[in-house]
């Protein structure tokens, strides 16, 4: 049998004014519209832009299952939040339809929802009547919600002094805790520290694991691939793309990419005495060709082109997260090859690609052992290699606790040039 979705956004559009002041005006008159529809024979619908005004959000629609975990994924402006705000009821979009079956927990701006002059404790009862709990039905909770803040002693200070990640912990803990159907989180949990954002991403997977759903606004990769099973990307307020989280995160890498290679020409490839040493490419495959899958045995495969016969040669390659902001690990070899006049091809196999899927920077280095002398690079000066690696259902759950991690140790097996 087919369950209702959990949440089903219908053609949604939420405008806004550059102008302060024509946006008071503009709101005084729909509220005027809405109150006499009739009455108001000349003003202009929902779908009219008016004079500075222009749309936050248009034509959104999708919906969400239980148990599903949708991220929002775009560019500063594209209409994230604002999105979440209209899911949460926080503005009126302008036309469209948000059908919500169920509880909401939110956690949208850092500290919305919570009273500056209570303390951290008061304030979960507050949110929690505020969601029609009763006392006894909260209190069984709240030792649960004041461990998970980690907050201690400060649970009993008022909000208003807490840090920004402190308020974070709170406003977490209360909106995930007070049984929602649907949990919405913008990126609001990056304030908190690492720790902390670990232990929300694995109550996130607890939760979703037991039926719930979750709309994640974030700009880490790690955090959506640890979280969603679907993507959304939003550019200039429309839905540019939806696919699964990794095909949407790459959808988005690549525009990202596209646009800087066409700012940053590649160095030129030609050999000459200032350039002794060229790298050709840099791939991530299988023995047999294949594309990389999460967890599989890979060889990482650097070719160059070497004008003269060089000894003493070291190489290194590194793996960074698709938004170039991280370099997730990095492998040197110190073991001294030599190249030889013409093409060489210098491997590293790699048993288990502790990597989730996804698209990832590869960036490399070719350098002369001793004096560390760096003959060649890729993806320094220039634009780096891309590397996309696929699902592998059966190793993907194993590897996404050293994702969350960050960094992770490779265990390497250099081959010698050929
Ligand atoms: N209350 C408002 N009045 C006027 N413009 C607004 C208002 N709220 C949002 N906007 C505009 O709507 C657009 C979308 O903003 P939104 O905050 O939703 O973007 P976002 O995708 O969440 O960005 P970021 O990644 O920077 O958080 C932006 O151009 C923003 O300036």
């Amino acid at each position: 049998m087919q369950t209702a979705p959990i949440l089903s956004v219908d053609q949604l559009a939420k405008k806004f004014s550059t102008s302060f002041r024509r946006s008071l005006w503009y709101g005084v008159k729909d509220i005027a519209r809405d109150l006499n529809p009739s009455g108001l024979r000349h003003s202009q619908t929902g779908n009219d832009l008016r004079k500075t005004e222009f749309w936050g959000l248009q034509d959104v629609s999708f919906s969400l299952n239980r148990g599903e975990s949708l991220a929002i994924i775009g560019d500063n402006g594209a209409g994230k939040s604002t999105l979440l705000k209209v899911l949460n009821g926080l503005i009126k979009p302008d036309v469209g339809q948000v059908r919500i079956q169920g509880r909401v927990g939110a956690l949208i701006e850092l500290g919305v929802g919570l009273d500056p002059v209570l303390s951290g404790r008061e304030n979960i009862f507050v949110r929690a009547a505020l969601l029609g709990m009763s006392r006894r039905q909260v209190a069984p909770l709240v030792d649960q919600i004041i461990d998970f803040t980690g907050l201690g002693e400060a649970i009993h200070m008022p909000v208003q002094f807490y840090s920004s990640g402190m308020t974070a912990r709170l406003a977490y803990a209360v909106a995930a805790h007070l049984n929602p159907d649907l949990l919405l989180v913008d990126e609001v949990m990056a304030v908190g520290d690492l720790d902390f954002q670990r232990k929300c991403i694995r109550h996130m997977q607890q939760y979703l694991a037991e039926g719930g759903s979750i709309i994640l606004v974030s700009h880490v990769p790690y955090h959506i691939q640890a979280v969603c099973g679907r993507g959304l990307l939003l550019e200039k307020g429309r839905v540019l793309f939806a696919g699964t989280a990794t095909e949407t995160l790459d959808r988005y890498f690549t525009r990202q990419h596209e646009s800087v290679t066409s700012l940053v020409e590649r160095s030129s490839t030609r050999l000459g005495p200032d350039r002794p040493v060229v790298i050709g490419s840099l791939t991530v495959k299988t023995a047999q060709g294949t594309a990389a899958k999460s967890g599989g045995d890979v060889c990482v495969t650097l070719t160059c082109e070497s004008l003269t016969s060089v000894d003493n040669v070291g190489w290194s390659f590194f793996i960074w997260t698709n938004d170039g902001a991280t370099c997730i690990t990095s492998a040197i070899n110190e073991v001294p090859l030599t190249l030889k006049a013409g093409r060489n091809e210098l491997v590293c196999r790699l048993p288990r690609l502790p990597l989730m899927a996804g698209g990832y920077q590869l960036k490399a280095a070719v350098f002369e052992i001793g004096s560390m002398q760096v003959l060649a690079h890729l993806g320094w000066e220039d634009a780096p290699e891309r590397l996309l690696v696929e699902e592998d259902q059966v190793s993907t759950m194993k590897n996404m606790q050293a994702t969350v991690q960050q960094l992770i140790t490779l265990d390497v097996e250099w081959t010698f040039a050929r």
